[in-house]
């Protein structure tokens, strides 16, 4: 354990020592990305809002698990109208696997994004996927080498952040498109407040993606006035009818 990780919740640093435990890819990967500011773009266009919805199957902060095949719920989430797709790959804690990203990147035509705590450059090297998530706080002083190495493979980097350091970390690295984490993965508690806190912070050319807690259309509404160009949402869409409620989420 690092300095740092004495303030994170005890699942957490379970998940990060499992993080770090696990294989890279035995070779390097190429990717041919599906354009995710394209998928924006178009979706604005429709004038609906660009969501990324997050197939869960369940995470530390969820109570039970959906075992409903994770291809038929990505495919109820493009017909909601979703402009990409965020698909967790994490094992242990978040009942994800590469299989179903693989298996659901082939089964829909929008971006999908890997999720998973990704620590180092062989691991990014797992499986293909458009866009790739990489957490500031846990890469530390490697977040821009990480970077420069998931764009190198063709991958999309989301970077996420949670605070104002490391924002500004962010910003200093060529990621084109960053996240603001309204869930505080010290305490695990959420705060739409945080994304209204940093993304004055954050130039135009930078794509800006508002991350968890959203539920409502008010909360939809709430991190568009503050200037997220898409929203990352998973709880919300994956409790109940996921199509119906991709749909009343991005049709505002
Ligand atoms: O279920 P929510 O509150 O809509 O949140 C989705 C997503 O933002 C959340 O799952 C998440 C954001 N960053 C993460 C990092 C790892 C695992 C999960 C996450």
């Amino acid at each position: 354990m690092n300095a740092s990780e004495g303030d994170l919740a005890p699942q957490v640093r379970s998940i990060l020592s499992a993080a770090r435990a696990r294989p890279g890819g035995e070779r390097r990967l190429t990717v041919d990305a599906r354009s995710f500011p394209a998928a924006v773009e178009a979706t604005e266009s429709e004038g609906r809002v660009p969501l990324i919805a997050e197939v869960k199957p369940t995470s530390p902060t969820t109570d039970g698990v959906r075992d409903d095949d994770p291809v038929e719920l990505a495919r109820e989430m493009v017909a909601g109208g979703a402009t990409a797709l965020s698909v967790l790959t994490e094992p242990e804690h978040f009942g994800g696997s590469t299989d179903s990203l693989e298996r659901i990147r082939d089964a829909v035509d929008v971006p999908v994004l890997r999720k998973d705590f990704v620590m180092n450059e062989t691991q990014l090297d797992v499986v293909e996927s458009d866009l790739i998530l990489l957490i500031a706080r846990f890469v530390g002083d490697d977040l821009s080498n990480l970077v420069d190495a998931a764009k190198d493979r063709g991958f999309q980097p989301l970077v996420e952040v949670h605070t104002k350091d490391e924002l500004d970390a962010a910003l200093a690295t060529d990621a084109d498109i960053v996240g603001i984490n309204n869930r505080d993965l010290g305490k695990l508690e959420v705060d739409l407040g945080t994304f209204e806190d940093l993304a004055s912070h954050v130039p135009d050319d930078v794509l800006l993606v508002a991350e968890s807690g959203v539920k409502t259309a008010d909360d939809v509404r709430r991190m568009r006035e503050a200037g997220a160009d898409a929203l990352l949402v998973g709880t919300a869409i994956m409790d109940g009818d996921v199509r119906e409620n991709t749909r009343n989420l991005s049709s505002l």
